[in-house]
C-alpha cells in the first residue's frame, strides 16, 4: 500500500434522538450567531426546519437562513452564502440537506475566509486559508459529504462542475438520523445508493499492490449496500434499511476503507462534465458511466473484476475464467443498477451525441485521468459513447 497520513476531525452523532441531545451543545461551543442552510425546502414539509429553529433559539442563537440551494450547487448561491456571513458575522454554518446543501456550505465556509473569489480554489487557481466552522444535519444518504472536506460546485455561467476542498471543510460535526431520510422520494433514494457504490468502486479499482484488507473493506460494504439497498428503495421506512444505506455512505467516502490506495475517479470526472452541460442527477449519471468504464478498462486487470463477482455477487468460479468471472461481474453491476430502477443509458434522460466531443475534451482539460488506467479524450468518448 502506500504511506499514508489519516486525519477526520468530524464528530459523527448517528441514528435517533441526537440532534435532541447534542445539537445545542454543539453549536453553542462555536458560537451564538448561525447560518442555516437549506435546499428547496422538504425539511419545511417533514418538520425538521422547526425541530432544528426550536432548539436553536431555546439556545439562544441567533439564525440567519440561506434557503433554496439547488441540486448541483451554484456558485452564484455560495456567494449569496458568503456576503450574508460577513454581514452578519457568522460564528458557525449549520447545513441540514443532502449533499448539495452540504457542498454548498463548504463553498460559503472557505469563501468567506478566502480574499479572492471563491471558484479560484475550484478551479485551482487559489488555496483555501481557512473556513468558518461548518456542522451538518444529514437528510440524503449518498455522498458521504458529511464526513469528508470535499464538494462540488457549478458554475453555471462557464458551464463547469468541479470539485475541491480544503482541510478547513471537514463538518465540525454530523447528525446523521436515518428518520430524517424517510421522506426521500423513491428516485432519489436510487441515485444516492448509486453514488455510494460509485464511491466504493473509485476505491476499489487503483494499481497498488498489497492491499488485501482494503479490498476486503470496500467489498464489505459493496455488498452491504447490494443486499439492503431494495428494501429502502421499496419500504421509504424501514428502519434498519434506511439507517444501513446511510452508514454505508458515510463510510463509502469517509476516507476510513480507502487508506493507503488512490482510487480511480475517472468516472466521477465523466459525470461531473454531464451534469455540468444537462444538470442531470449525479447518481444517475453515475450509475450510467460505471458499467462503460467498467467494459473499456476490464483488460487493465481482470482478476479485481474477477474478484468482484466471487466476493461480492456469489458467483461460482467453477470452470470459469478470470477473464469469464469480470464479464460476467460487470453484467451483474448492471444487473444491480437495473434492478433499483436506476437509469441505465444518457438517452433516459434524452441526451444524444451532440456535446460527447466538448465532454471529452472538458473531463482531461487538467490532465489524463484515472489512475487504475489513464484515460485520454479518445477513451472518454468511447466511454460516452457507449453509454448513449
Ligand atoms: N462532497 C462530496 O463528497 C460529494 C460526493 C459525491 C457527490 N457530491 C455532490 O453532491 C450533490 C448531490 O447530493 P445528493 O446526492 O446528496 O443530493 P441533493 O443534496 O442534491 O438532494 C437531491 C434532492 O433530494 C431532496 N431531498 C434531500 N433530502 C430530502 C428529504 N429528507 N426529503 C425529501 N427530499 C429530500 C433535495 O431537496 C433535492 O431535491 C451533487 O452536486 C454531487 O456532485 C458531493
Amino acid at each position: 500500500m502506500n504511506p499514508f497520513r489519516f486525519q477526520n476531525p468530524t464528530a459523527l452523532y448517528y441514528g435517533k434522538g441526537q440532534i435532541e441531545e447534542y445539537l445545542a451543545a454543539e453549536v453553542t461551543k462555536v458560537g451564538k450567531t448561525v447560518l442555516l442552510v437549506y435546499g428547496g425546502g422538504s425539511i419545511k414539509r417533514n418538520g425538521l426546519y422547526d425541530k432544528v429553529v426550536g432548539i436553536l433559539k431555546s439556545a439562544g442563537v441567533t439564525i440567519h437562513e440561506l434557503s433554496g440551494v439547488e441540486t448541483n450547487p451554484r456558485l452564484t448561491t455560495v456567494h449569496k452564502g458568503i456576503d450574508i456571513c460577513r454581514k452578519e458575522g457568522v460564528d458557525l454554518i449549520l447545513a441540514v440537506g443532502g449533499g448539495s446543501v452540504i457542498d454548498c456550505s463548504k463553498a460559503i465556509a472557505m469563501g468567506v475566509k478566502y480574499e479572492g473569489d471563491v471558484w479560484e480554489i475550484y478551479a485551482r487557481k487559489g488555496a483555501a486559508t481557512g473556513a468558518l466552522p461548518l456542522g451538518t444535519i444529514l437528510t440524503l444518504a449518498a455522498t458521504g459529504s458529511e464526513m469528508n472536506s470535499g464538494g462540488v460546485i457549478t458554475n453555471w455561467e462557464t458551464k463547469e462542475k468541479l470539485g475541491g476542498g480544503s482541510p478547513y471543510t471537514f463538518p465540525a460535526f454530523s447528525f446523521c438520523d436515518p428518520e430524517n431520510t424517510y421522506t426521500v422520494p423513491k428516485d432519489q433514494t436510487v441515485y444516492g445508493i448509486c453514488d455510494m457504490l460509485s464511491h466504493c468502486f473509485e476505491h476499489y479499482f487503483h494499481p497498488t499492490e498489497h492491499t488485501p484488507l482494503q479490498q476486503h473493506l470496500i467489498e464489505a460494504v459493496i455488498s452491504t449496500i447490494v443486499e439492503n439497498a431494495r428494501f429502502a428503495v421499496d419500504n421509504p421506512e424501514d428502519y434498519n434499511a434506511r439507517e444501513t444505506i446511510m452508514y454505508c455512505s458515510t463510510m463509502a467516502l469517509n476516507g476510513m476503507i480507502n487508506m493507503g490506495v488512490q482510487g480511480d475517479w475517472a468516472c466521477h470526472a465523466i459525470e461531473h462534465e454531464i451534469s455540468a452541460i444537462y444538470d442531470i442527477p449525479h447518481g444517475g449519471g453515475l450509475a450510467i458511466v460505471f458499467p462503460n468504464w467498467m467494459d473499456h478498462v476490464v483488460n487493465v486487470n481482470p482478476q479485481r473484476f474477477a474478484n468482484l463477482a466471487t466476493r461480492v455477487f456469489h458467483v461460482d468460479p467453477t470452470g470459469k475464467s478470470t477473464e469469464e468471472l469480470a464479464g460476467i461481474a460487470i453484467e451483474k453491476v448492471r444487473e444491480f443498477f437495473r434492478s433499483i430502477g436506476a437509469p441505465t443509458r444518457l438517452a433516459d434522460y434524452d441526451i444524444g451525441s451532440e456535446n460527447v466531443e466538448r465532454m471529452a475534451e472538458q473531463a482531461v482539460r487538467f490532465k489524463p485521468i484515472g489512475n487504475f488506467t489513464l484515460l485520454g479524450k479518445e477513451d472518454v468518448q468511447q466511454i460516452l459513447k457507449a453509454s448513449l
